[in-house]
């Protein structure tokens, strides 16, 4: 394959090559109808159906590619993009990175954690000491604020320097740096918080809430594409979100009914051969519907069935 020809008039699709979003993203592409076979060793993949390049970059290295409109769409974490635009942010020159939609995977807080035993409980306690981050830029400007204060001085450290937090990067691991004597606190993503627990850490504070992200430069050539990329997301998204509830009841108890099944615009009703009955069919959060169900069942529906979404449109 000669790649650079082969390239040329394709839409290029950066998605995360390893780590925490790599899967749902493979995942997302599979219920986009996104056929591609990824040969080993190589990043870069042409997609068989659409004119589309995949390309998988570590998550880390997405937003600098799409701000500068190497990449035209791409899939990573917000919490990504905010460090890689503290250390080159967005100019007036036409390139960027537009948010085009957040994506239900990826949730994580990045929160400054110390030693659950420790007597540090506030940030401003660390001012002056080690944190160990992978989030550098971050990090540093959420200190800067503190450091300030503690100053009284401008926001980028005291004049005789004692004030400045010192900023040390690790790659991975962060968590065990403080047990290894090289930092007094940390900055690092929580999700559930077993790796902060299983640290005997605790958090003190969040720098930034995160979630992943489908992300397009402002240069992306063919928007046509982009939104039709955009939209088959969106329905697998909703798809996975919602179940289809449907159930019969008497037509007197439809107010009632409807409420508890509002769906996403409103119920489908359809009559049945039996006088007075009606079919209803409604989407419902998939996350709510044991609880739907239960309520249906107290106000008098039959015949109650959940069936999976395969995909969906809607607004
Ligand atoms: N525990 C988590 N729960 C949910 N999302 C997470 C979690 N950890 C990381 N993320 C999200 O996934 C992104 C990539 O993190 P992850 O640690 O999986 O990447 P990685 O490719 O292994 O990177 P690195 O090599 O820098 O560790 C993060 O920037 C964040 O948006
Ligand atoms: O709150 P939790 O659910 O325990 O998740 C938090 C952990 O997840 C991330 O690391 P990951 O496991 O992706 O590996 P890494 O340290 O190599 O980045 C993050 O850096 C934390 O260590």
């Amino acid at each position: 394959m000669d790649l650079v020809k082969d390239l040329e008039d394709r839409l290029l699709f950066a998605i995360p090559k390893k780590g925490r979003l790599s899967q749902p993203c493979l995942d997302l592409l599979r219920g986009s109808d996104i056929k591609f076979n990824k040969p080993q060793r190589l990043d870069i993949t042409l997609v068989r159906n659409l004119p589309i390049a995949l390309v998988f970059l570590p998550a880390g290295d997405i937003p600098r590619l799409v701000q500068r409109g190497r990449i035209d769409l791409g899939i990573t974490g917000r919490d990504q993009i905010a460090e890689y635009q503290l250390r080159d942010p967005p100019r007036d020159d036409g390139k960027g990175i537009d948010e085009v939609l957040a994506l239900p995977f990826g949730g994580c807080k990045l929160q400054v954690q110390v030693p659950k035993d420790g007597d540090i409980t506030e940030p401003k306690q660390l001012v002056g000491k080690t944190v160990c981050t992978s989030f550098h830029h971050l990090t540093s400007s959420y200190f800067a604020k503190f450091e300030a204060d503690a100053t009284g001085a401008a926001a980028n450290g005291d004049a005789n320097g004692e004030l400045k937090t010192e900023i040390e990067w690790a790659g991975g691991s962060v968590e065990s740096s403080i047990a290894l004597g090289d930092a007094v606190g940390i900055v690092d993503l929580v999700e559930s918080g077993d790796t902060m627990r299983a640290h005997g850490l605790k958090a003190i504070s969040t720098v930034l809430e995160s979630t992943a992200v489908l992300i397009k430069s402002k240069r992306a050539r063919n928007p046509e594409l982009v939104n039709l990329i955009a939209s088959r997301i969106r329905g697998v998204i909703t798809a996975q979100a919602y179940v289809l509830c449907t159930y019969n009841i008497k037509r007197e108890l439809l107010p009632i009914a409807s409420k508890v099944t509002p769906g996403k615009r409103a119920p489908t009703i359809n009559s049945l051969e039996e006088e007075g009955w009606v079919a209803v069919s409604s989407m419902v959060e998939r996350k709510k519907i044991a609880e739907v169900m239960d309520e249906l069942e107290r106000i008098g529906a039959e015949d109650i069935l959940v069936r999976t979404i395969e995909n969906a449109r809607s607004s």
